[in-house]
C-alpha cells in the first residue's frame, strides 16, 4: 500500500503539461491564472531576469504556443526567435498586432477571442456616444473645478433620441451597438465588408455616403489593410460640423492627424475615443478639448469579459494540443 501511494504521488507530480509562453500577462490574468496553470505549463517571460531575446532563445526549441494580448505585438522579429511556434492565441478580438502574413507563411495558426467581449465593448461605444452629446465627463469636470457656482449653468448638450447613427463594421460589436441605440430612438444605418440582408438597417457600401447621411459614425470594425485610414479627411468632412465620431475599433482606422485637425477647427462636433493610432499615446491636442471624451482602450475591461476571453483562449489551446479543430481561428482577411 505504502508503495502504491508513493507511486501515485510520483505520478501526480510528473504530469507534464503543454508549455505556453506569455510575454506580458493579459489584463486581469491573476484572476484566471490558475485556470491556465491547471492545464498548461506557463512560461512567464515577464518574470525572468533575462532580457527577452535571451529568455526566448533559451526556450526557442520547445515553445509551440504563445498567448498574447493586443498591446504585445507578435511581429516578424519575435516570430523569428520562436522557430518551433505552431500557434498564436490572442486574448484580444482584434488580431492586427499579430503578423498574420508571416504566420501564414510559416503555417502558424492564429486564434482570437472572437465575440467574447462584444456586449461590453458595445456598452462603452454607447457610453461614449451619450457622453459626447450630453457632455457628462465635461460637466463632471466643471462641477469638480468649482465652476458651477462661479460661472453658472453648464452649456447645452444635444438630444440622443432621433440621431442618425452610422455604424462602421456591423459584426458582433456593431450589431450590439445598433440594438442598444435603437432603444434610445436612434436611426441606424451601416457600412460593412458586406451587406447583411437579414437586417433591415440601410446599408451604404461607401463609408463617405454613410457619413453624409448620418449625425454620428461609430467605428466598430477591425483594423486591416482595407480599413487603415478608411475614415479620412473626406469622410470627416462628409460627417459635417454637427457630426460626432466614436471609435471602439482600432485607432488607425481613422487618420488621426486629420481627426485632430477637424476637431481643432471645429469641423466636427466632437469625438468619443477608446482607441488611438499609437495606443497608449494620445495626441496632446485631444487632451485639451472638452468636446472629446477619452478612454484608455478599456472597452473590454470587465471581469466578465476577461473570464469569457480566458475560457476561449483555454479552449483553443486545448484543441491545439489535442489535435482538434481550433475554436476561434482567425480567418484570412
Ligand atoms: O481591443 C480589444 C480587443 O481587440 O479585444
Amino acid at each position: 500500500m505504502a508503495g502504491s501511494s508513493s507511486q501515485e504521488t510520483i505520478m501526480t507530480h510528473s504530469v507534464i503539461h503543454p508549455q505556453v509562453l506569455i510575454i506580458k500577462p493579459p489584463p486581469a490574468f491573476t484572476y484566471f491564472e490558475s485556470n491556465f496553470t491547471q492545464k498548461f505549463d506557463i512560461l512567464k517571460a515577464w518574470e525572468s531576469p533575462l532580457p527577452l531575446d535571451q529568455f526566448l532563445t533559451t526556450h526557442a526549441q520547445s515553445v509551440q504556443a504563445i498567448l498574447c494580448r493586443a498591446l504585445t505585438p507578435v511581429n516578424a522579429d519575435l516570430l523569428q526567435l520562436l522557430p518551433a511556434l505552431k500557434i498564436v492565441v490572442s486574448v484580444s478580438t482584434g488580431a492586427n498586432h499579430v503578423d498574420k502574413a508571416e504566420c501564414r507563411r510559416r503555417g502558424i495558426a492564429v486564434t482570437n477571442a472572437r465575440n467574447a467581449y462584444s456586449e461590453d465593448v458595445a456598452d462603452i461605444a454607447v457610453g461614449l456616444f451619450i457622453d459626447v452629446h450630453r457632455k457628462i465627463s465635461a460637466a463632471d469636470s466643471y462641477v469638480r473645478r468649482g465652476l458651477w457656482s462661479s460661472k453658472g449653468d453648464y452649456p447645452l448638450g444635444s438630444k440622443i433620441g432621433g440621431k442618425r447613427v452610422g455604424i462602421v463594421g456591423l459584426g458582433s460589436i456593431g450589431y450590439n451597438v445598433a440594438k442598444r441605440l435603437e432603444a434610445f430612438g436612434c436611426k441606424i444605418s451601416y457600412n460593412s465588408r458586406s451587406e447583411r440582408p437579414s437586417l433591415s438597417y440601410p446599408f451604404h457600401s461607401d463609408v463617405c455616403e454613410l457619413a453624409a447621411n448620418t449625425d454620428a459614425l461609430i467605428i466598430c470594425c477591425a483594423l486591416t489593410d482595407q480599413t487603415r485610414h478608411m475614415i479620412n479627411k473626406e469622410v470627416l468632412s462628409a460627417l459635417g460640423r454637427e457630426g460626432v465620431k466614436v471609435n471602439v475599433g482600432r485607432g488607425a482606422v481613422i487618420d488621426e492627424k486629420e481627426l485632430v485637425k477637424c476637431l481643432v477647427n471645429r469641423e466636427i462636433r466632437g469625438a468619443g475615443l477608446d482607441v488611438f493610432e499609437n495606443d497608449p499615446h494620445v495626441p496632446k491636442e485631444l487632451v485639451e478639448m472638452d468636446n472629446v471624451v477619452l478612454s484608455p482602450h478599456k472597452a473590454v475591461f470587465t471581469l466578465e469579459s476577461f473570464k469569457r476571453g480566458s475560457e476561449v483562449a483555454i479552449a483553443n489551446l486545448e484543441a491545439f494540443f489535442s489535435n482538434k479543430p481550433l475554436v476561434t481561428p482567425v480567418m484570412d482577411e
